[in-house]
C-alpha cells in the first residue's frame, strides 16, 4: 500500500511516458463488491506493446467493445510473467458538501445542439416503429457528444470521479495505441467469486431529485423486467441454483434505476472453465443492447450512425483478484467486470460523451432525448 500522493503521482508519471495503464477503484455500496470503498488499484504496463484477448482465458485487466467481434485489449496482470507493475492505494474523500457527493444539480454553460437532438428523436422513432411491427422488443439507441474542455490533465479528472462517484465502477484506462478513456459506471456485468457469480438488470431511468422512494411507470417496470428475464434465461443449464432480489430503486449520481441483483451457483464445469461461455451469453444483455439480442444487435449497428467503439463494452480484472496477485496464487480464476457505461474518450482537449437508453413501444422522443442529456451530466459535471 502506497500514500495516496505516490499513487497518483506514479498514474500521472505512467501517463507522461506514453505507456498503458489502468486506476480504479471499485463501487462502495454495491453487493458486486467485497472491498472497502476506499482501494484504488493501477496496472502499469512496462512497455507499450498491445495484448489482444484471445479466449478470455488471460489474466489482467480487460477492456472490451460493444461489438464483440472486435478484440478486447488486456494489461497483463504480474504473474503473465510481463513486468507490470500494481500500485495500491486509499483514497480519502476531501469535500464534504453533500452536493459534490450525490452528483445532484445540473452543469453549467454547456448547451446540447439542437441537431443531436432532432437526429436522436429520429432514431427513436425509427426503433418504436420497428418494435411495434413486432421486429423487436426493446432496443437502447445512443449517441456520441463531443465536448471541449478546459482541464485537460486526465489524472485529475479521474480524481475528480473518485471524489463524486463513490458508488460507481471509477476508473482511468490508457494505451498509446487505442486512446484514453475515463468512466463512473453504475453497472456490474458480472462478479465471480469461486463458484458463486452476481449479476444485476439495471434499466428504467429518473432523474434524482432528492429521493429515492420514487414512482415507476408501466414502461420503466416492462424495459426492467425484460432484462432480468434475459439474464436469468442466459444463465440457464450454466447454474445450478438461482437467487433473483426483488426490484430496487438504484441511485447513479443525479440519476435512478430499477435494479434486481441475481446470485447463482455455477455448476463446476463452469467455475473452471474459461469465462468465455458465460460472457457470450450475458454480453451485451438487453439493458446496453435490446431484446431479442441478435436483431437489437442489427437495428443498432444499422441504424445508431456511428461506431461505439468501448462504450457499453465491459472491462474489469479478469480470471484474478489484481491486488492478490502476490500470494502466487495462479488458479485464481476469480472475475469482477463493468459495463462500460458514463463513459468518455479523451482526446486532446476534446472529450467524446457517450449516452444511451432504452426504447419500448411506450417511448416518447422527446424524453428519451432528456434522458441522455440527464446521462451526459455524470461526465459533464466533472469538466466543469
Ligand atoms: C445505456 C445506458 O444506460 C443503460 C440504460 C438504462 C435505461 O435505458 O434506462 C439504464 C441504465 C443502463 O443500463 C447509458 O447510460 O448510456
Amino acid at each position: 500500500m502506497i500514500s495516496e500522493e505516490d499513487f497518483f503521482e506514479q498514474i500521472r508519471e505512467q501517463y507522461a511516458s506514453g505507456l498503458p495503464f489502468v486506476a480504479y477503484r471499485k463501487p462502495g455500496n454495491s453487493p458486486a463488491s467485497h472491498e472497502s470503498t476506499s482501494l484504488t488499484k493501477a496496472v502499469l504496463q512496462q512497455d507499450d506493446a498491445l495484448h489482444p484477448v484471445k479466449d478470455f482465458s488471460e489474466k489482467g485487466f480487460v477492456f472490451s467493445p460493444f461489438n464483440q467481434n472486435e478484440k478486447a485489449v488486456l494489461i497483463p496482470c504480474p504473474t503473465e510473467g510481463k513486468g507490470t507493475v500494481v500500485l495500491l492505494s486509499r483514497f480519502q474523500r476531501k469535500k464534504t458538501d453533500t452536493e459534490e457527493k450525490n452528483g445532484q444539480g445540473t452543469p453549467s454553460g454547456r448547451e446540447t445542439e439542437n441537431t443531436d437532438r432532432g437526429k436522436h428523436m429520429d432514431l427513436v422513432q425509427k426503433g418504436i416503429e420497428t418494435i411495434r411491427k413486432g421486429k423487436l422488443e426493446k432496443v437502447v439507441l445512443s449517441r456520441k457528444e463531443e465536448v471541449p474542455v478546459t482541464l485537460c490533465e486526465p489524472v485529475a479528472i479521474f480524481q475528480k470521479l473518485l471524489e463524486r462517484y463513490e458508488d460507481a465502477f471509477c476508473y482511468i484506462w490508457f494505451h498509446p495505441k487505442v486512446g484514453l478513456w475515463l468512466g463512473a459506471t453504475p453497472e456490474t456485468l458480472l462478479r465471480i467469486r469461486g463458484c458463486v457469480l452476481y449479476t444485476m438488470a439495471l434499466a428504467g431511468t429518473q432523474k434524482y431529485t432528492g429521493q429515492t422512494r420514487v414512482f415507476w411507470g408501466e414502461k420503466e417496470k416492462q424495459e426492467q423486467q425484460v432484462v432480468t428475464d434475459s439474464i436469468v434465461d442466459s444463465l440457464r443449464f450454466k447454474v445450478k441454483s438461482l437467487k433473483i432480489s426483488g426490484a430496487g430503486t438504484h441511485r447513479a449520481g443525479n440519476l435512478l434505476h430499477i435494479r434486481t441483483d441475481i446470485q447463482a451457483t455455477l455448476i463446476p464445469e463452469y467455475k473452471t472453465k474459461n469465462i468465455a461461455p458465460l460472457l457470450k451469453s450475458l454480453h451485451p444483455t438487453p439493458a446496453v443492447c435490446g431484446f431479442p439480442k441478435d436483431e437489437a444487435r442489427l437495428f443498432i449497428l444499422e441504424n445508431e450512425g456511428y461506431d461505439r467503439s468501448f462504450y457499453t463494452g465491459f472491462l474489469g480484472e479478469l480470471n484474478t483478484d489484481i491486488s492478490g496477485q502476490q500470494d502466487g496464487n495462479t488458479e485464481n480464476r476469480d472475475s469482477e467486470l463493468y459495463v462500460n457505461l458514463r463513459c468518455m474518450q479523451m482526446n486532446g482537449n476534446i472529450a467524446t460523451l457517450y449516452v444511451g437508453g432504452g426504447i419500448t413501444r411506450d417511448s416518447d422522443p422527446g424524453s428519451e432525448w432528456e434522458e441522455t442529456v440527464n446521462k451526459s451530466f455524470t461526465m459533464k459535471k466533472i469538466l466543469d
